[in-house]
């Protein structure tokens, strides 16, 4: 048997070997990367990976060897692509708003509702034509359609999670995040004049208002009904003039649909906020701009989200959401949706995408927007 130190010796002289090899490699990679750009060739092309660990993995002696020998080719590919993103220009195009003022802005529900108060917060007096619809979806369809400029939805509830739908709905549509408004929700109990809490049997409110009052809701015996929104609920409740159903909607809706406010500030949690965002066509940029959203999926491999993390910690990234979404009808398969802090007019953010694009199967940048809280 062979001692310590003569193994040790041996692999100290292969390293060596590896490292000029591997040294040699990259700055093949440079030739490859300026060859490409010069002649507009597709930077990564995923179909040549494949052949690359085929062609290597026919040339494995020891054929116990093959799994890591697979793995070692693949990491020195990763490499080399995130070598050769460095030398990718990295330049940002014109991401100024297509229109500031005057604009038209589609919501979900009627006023009352906390999208309507968004949108009034977020747009002020910038916005000319409020168009309402009653489902989320409908919102993304009349911008697809060009009914509006940009439309307000809400994605997620600091204590309730995801609005899911509309998560989907992002990626389906392909739209942008322009903008992000963070709103303080108080949920109120609401009846017809006159009724009191314990009148109560049944309550309607979007699903959210019924999640962020459960514990509310149980105390007092009160039974659930989901409605499409909080405020068409209060309208609803007022108009069904029954003293022993009410709503679950804010005092504004109250003060809008005759209703009296039974109980207020009934959320389960004191600092209710939910994330709103403004939707677009086109991805926008502004030097405020302070968050960066992103979607994609990766291959079934080994190591597939440890490489994205590690891109955004190797580039001191500070990534604050990531949330992953079934595909429909590919079962067991995921969008992975990740945020980070970041701005498109820095390079190093540019780098990182960049980075993420080579290393996904594949990859959307969704939004870099500036973030205001209400
Ligand atoms: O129903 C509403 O008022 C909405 O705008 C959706 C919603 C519901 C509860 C909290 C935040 C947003």
């Amino acid at each position: 048997m062979k001692d310590l130190k003569t193994c040790r010796d041996e692999i100290d002289a292969i390293d060596q070997k590896l490292i000029a090899l591997f040294e040699e490699r990259m700055h093949i990679c440079e030739d490859v990367i300026e060859y490409k750009m010069a002649h507009h060739m597709e930077i990564f092309q995923s179909g040549r990976e494949t052949e690359v660990i085929e062609k290597n993995l026919k040339r494995v002696q020891d054929k116990k060897l093959a799994p890591y020998v697979r793995n070692f080719v693949l990491q020195n590919m990763n490499l080399s692509k995130r070598y050769q993103t460095t030398f990718l220009p990295g330049e940002i195009i014109d991401l100024k708003p297509a229109k500031e003022e005057n604009l038209i802005v589609g919501y979900q529900g009627v006023p009352g509702s906390f999208s309507y108060e968004a949108m009034e917060s977020y747009f002020g007096d910038r916005v000319a034509f409020k168009v309402n619809y009653p489902h989320f979806e409908d919102v993304f369809k009349a911008l697809k359609a060009h009914e509006i400029d940009y439309g307000i939805l809400p994605l997620e509830n600091s204590t309730t999670g995801a609005i899911n739908d509309n998560y989907d709905f992002i990626n389906d549509y392909g739209f942008y995040i322009v903008g992000e408004l963070s709103l303080s929700v108080s949920q109120n109990l609401l009846g017809i004049p006159g009724s009191t809490i314990d009148d109560i049997q049944t309550v309607y409110s979007h699903s959210q208002g019924l999640l962020q009052t459960s514990q509310f809701l149980a105390k007092h015996h009160i039974a659930k009904e989901p409605y499409p929104n909080t405020a068409m609920a209060a309208s609803y409740v007022s108009h069904l003039n029954n003293k022993h159903i009410g709503a679950i909607a804010s005092k504004k809706a109250a003060e809008l649909y005759g209703l009296d406010v039974l109980a207020s500030d009934i959320h389960n949690d004191k600092s209710n906020h939910t994330r709103f965002i403004v939707i677009g066509h086109n991805l926008e940029s502004s030097k405020q701009a302070s968050r960066i959203s992103t979607v994609f999926t990766l291959r079934h491999e080994v190591g597939a989200l440890y490489e994205v993390l590690q891109i955004i910690k190797d580039h001191q990234i500070n990534m604050v959401r990531i949330e992953s979404r079934p595909i429909q009808s590919s079962p067991w398969e995921y969008y992975f949706y990740l945020d980070f802090d970041g701005s498109l007019h820095d390079p190093n953010v540019v780098r990182t995408i960049d980075e993420l694009r080579a290393c996904t199967y594949t990859f959307r940048l969704i939004g870099n927007y500036e973030r205001k809280i209400a």
